[in-house]
């Protein structure tokens, strides 16, 4: 326990991320549920639970400086990466996660529970079918090309609502297929520690 502790600690203070001891307890117990629900229920690839401190938990939190306020969908979001992460460290921050496997949202609504996460909304549900009141920033890790994460979510922005796609790779081609109607706004390099490869954030909105 100490020692993911001591991960997580290293890499806040490489991100110069500066949470509070309820925070980072908080999500230490994430990890936790993580680690054992996963044993059971198969919710993510990543079974080293040191690794699941670095890939899952920092890489989540490394775009918390470009979330602003109001209320974010974390689109496609399995066992609720980056979502949790992100409503554990912003709790003025009005979080809805959501995932078309209701193992994983099962998963998640005990995380809520246990964590008393009231700034959490789970929805088991296909994105194209959801209906719900606009976000501001919809949020997608590892859950679809850019173009399907616009084509498939942009009902659910507001007007002015923001896309975040987190990518490995510059993804070169992937931009080329933007739909009509969206534009790219802004791209940043996340510098993670631990973390082979590269990683990006990129911000779209409508035009
Ligand atoms: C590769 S996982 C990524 C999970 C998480 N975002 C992460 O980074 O670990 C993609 C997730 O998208 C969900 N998914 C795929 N199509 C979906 C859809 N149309 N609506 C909602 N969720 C969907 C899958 O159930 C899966 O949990």
């Amino acid at each position: 326990m100490d020692r993911y502790r001591h991960t997580l600690e290293q890499a806040l203070k490489q991100l110069k991320l500066d949470l509070n001891e309820t925070q980072v307890e908080r999500l230490l117990a994430y990890h936790q549920l993580l680690v054992k629900w996963n044993k059971a229920y198969n919710l993510t690839a990543v079974r080293d639970p040191q690794e699941m401190i670095s890939r899952h938990l920092v890489d989540s939190l490394s775009i918390l400086p470009w979330i602003g306020s109001g209320r974010l969908l974390d689109v496609g979001s399995g066992p609720g990466l980056p979502g949790i992460p992100l409503a554990i460290c912003r709790p003025d921050l009005d979080v809805t996660t959501l995932d078309s496997n209701g193992k994983k949202t099962r998963f998640q609504q005990q995380v809520r529970i246990e964590l008393g996460l009231d700034n959490l909304t789970v929805i088991n549900g296909r994105v194209e079918q959801v209906e719900a009141a606009p976000f501001d920033m919809i949020v997608s890790r590892a859950f679809a090309s850019i173009s399907d994460m616009l084509t498939l979510s942009g009902h659910l922005a507001a007007p002015s609502g923001v896309f975040l796609a987190m990518k490995g790779l510059y993804p070169e081609a992937e931009l080329e297929q933007i739909p009509a109607g969206f534009s790219l706004q802004d791209v940043h390099r996340l510098n993670l520690p631990d973390t082979d490869g590269e990683r990006h954030l990129l911000i779209l909105g409508r035009i």
